[in-house]
């Protein structure tokens, strides 16, 4: 066990670390922080919800200078949602030395956001667009700062921001700071430490799989027009307390989300063709409890730390081994237990094989329930809700009713009325989902994934120059510093893991992936 006043913090960091209940460093907190303290530059990679936040929050906020009034640091996060949330913990962690953290994102008015820019934030977090945008107009200078996150820093590689992003940095001085985080770091993510820092050195928390141990991870085939009846009997059985249902298309996030509610469930969707106030307004209604299941693109599947989420169920299989580790992150978080079923038609079977043998972890295949078992599972929280109302609340105001219904009807006659009033009997209006066609194994392209998106995305077309002058290294923790030059580096990619590179796997993972407009991050 590692106590946060053994890394060394200040005493005003110590406060506020301890006002957000954190009583010992995790254990990428426990070995990032000393070493981005003494400024190298660093990968980190640990598990969805073991808090890589705080782990690069705590040391970017330490090195703030609170007398200046210039943007010395920035955080850039590959969705709005993610870089307001992340923008909420440094607030948190800098409360009590007085930094301030301003999130910038598309989709909020520009206007607002420069007049809070000339209010002398610390720290930027923001979407590589927008700030781009703000460097464009002179609204935000980066020459003061000295130290710069890319948290998902794969997943903005994936989305074609790593032009973005290298536009961003030549904002900002050489001499910097520069560390990565994620859950997962597929090998490409090199060429982007190569890219952006100097003799970089991966901290990678050991673990056996590549989820957490307490996420419960099982697997339903089912034709695709059987799916959504399977979804709402899944749900009848698991009555979760907050669910989200990962669909892969806007389309079917749409679709879904409209006919989880005529069935009566509490739902709304979110993605990246909502308009921002939609898609605030919906995930604060996640969040306050005021709807119960989150339909969502993988706009949610990053970062996101909603506390509550009990239940993912991966409606259409994710698109690659990384985004499903995401996905089902979204629950079991900070040490919490959690639940992921995931979706597959008969012919997605070798996706699924693909996703255990990255994750190195099995996942249980379940039957579809029965009609009568998902009204079992009803039945059951129904007398669960009784059992509490019994526990917990005062009937004397309900007795004397009670008993004269008793010298009436017999007692499991009004027990069994009490109990079907309280069920939420299977619905069975009917639904008509567009079918998506189910994920296919493309041929794989020379290279990289980074590459296909290249030649694949508006955006991310008419090429740079692919190389900058900063120097590259790239080590493991083990010590093998490698320093060698880009392009000398392959069989570094032992590191992540030899079990990756099959070309079945390969293939799979290189897939072009149905995405969203990077704009609308
Ligand atoms: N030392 C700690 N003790 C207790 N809780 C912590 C600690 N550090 C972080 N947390 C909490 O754990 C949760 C997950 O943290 P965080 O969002 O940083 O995870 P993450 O590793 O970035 O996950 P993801 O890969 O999904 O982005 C948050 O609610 C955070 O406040
Ligand atoms: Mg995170």
């Amino acid at each position: 066990m590692t106590t946060f006043q053994e890394l060394g913090l200040s005493p005003e960091l110590l406060q506020s670390i301890n006002n957000m209940g954190f009583e010992e460093a995790t254990p990428i907190q426990r070995d990032t922080i000393p070493t981005a303290f003494k400024g190298t530059d660093l990968i980190g990679q640990a598990q969805t919800g073991t808090g890589k936040t705080a782990a690069f929050g705590i040391p970017l906020i330490e090195k703030m200078d609170t007398k200046s009034r210039l943007v010395q640091g920035i955080v850039l996060a590959p969705t709005r949602e993610l870089a307001v949330q992340v923008a909420e913990e440094l607030n948190k962690i800098g409360q009590f030395k007085g930094i301030k953290t301003l999130p910038i994102y598309g989709g909020q008015s520009i206007v607002r956001q420069i007049k809070a820019l000339k209010n002398g934030p610390h720290i930027i977090v923001g979407t590589p667009g927008r700030v781009q945008d703000h460097i464009n107009r002179k609204t935000l200078k980066l020459e003061n700062v000295h130290t710069v996150v890319l948290d998902e820093a794969d997943e903005m590689l994936n989305m074609g921001f790593v032009e973005d992003i290298e536009k961003i940095l030549e904002n900002v001085p050489t001499e910097r700071h520069t560390m990565l985080f994620s859950a997962t770091m597929p090998k490409q993510i090199q060429n982007l430490a190569a890219k952006f820092m100097k003799d970089v050195l991966l901290i990678k928390v050991k673990a056996s799989e590549m989820t957490v141990k307490n996420i419960e991870q099982e697997y339903v085939e089912v034709k695709e027009r059987q799916k959504f009846d399977a979804l709402c009997r899944f749900m009848d059985i698991h009555s979760p307390e907050l669910a989200i249902v990962f669909g892969r298309t806007k389309r079917r996030v749409d679709e879904l989300s409209e006919a989880l509610s005529k069935r009566g469930y509490s739902a709304e969707g979110i993605h990246g063709d909502l308009p921002q106030a939609k898609r605030d307004k919906v995930l604060r209604a996640f969040k306050n409890n005021t709807i119960e299941v989150l339909v969502a693109t993988d706009v949610a599947a990053r970062g996101l730390d909603i506390s509550g989420v009990s239940h993912v169920y991966n409606f259409d299989i994710p698109q690659d081994p990384e985004s499903y580790v995401h996905r089902i992150g979204r629950t079991g978080r900070a040490g919490k237990t959690g639940y992921a079923l995931t979706f597959i038609t008969p012919r997605e079977i070798d996706h699924l094989y693909t996703i255990e043998k990255i994750t190195q972890r099995k996942m249980i295949k379940r039957a579809v329930p029965s009609v009568s078992e998902a009204m079992e599972g009803q039945q059951q929280l129904a007398l669960e809700k009784l059992m509490e109302v019994i526990q917990q609340d005062d009937l004397s105001g309900y007795k004397q009713t009670a008993v004269e219904l008793l010298e009436e009807n017999d007692s499991v006659t009004l027990v069994a009325a009490a109990l079907k009033l309280l069920t939420k009997e299977p619905d069975t209006t009917p639904i008509n989902l567009t079918d998506e066609p189910p994920l296919s194994v493309k041929k794989r392209r020379p290279n990289n994934r980074f590459s296909d998106r290249r030649r694949s995305g508006g955006k991310r077309e008419g090429g740079r120059p692919d190389n900058n002058n900063r120097r590259s290294g790239y080590s493991s923790r083990g010590g093998e510093r490698s320093g060698a030059p880009r392009g000398e580096r392959s069989s570094s990619s032992s590191r992540d893991g030899g079990n990756r590179s099959s070309s079945r796997d390969q293939s799979y993972r290189s897939q072009k992936r149905v995405r969203e407009d990077n704009k609308n991050r």
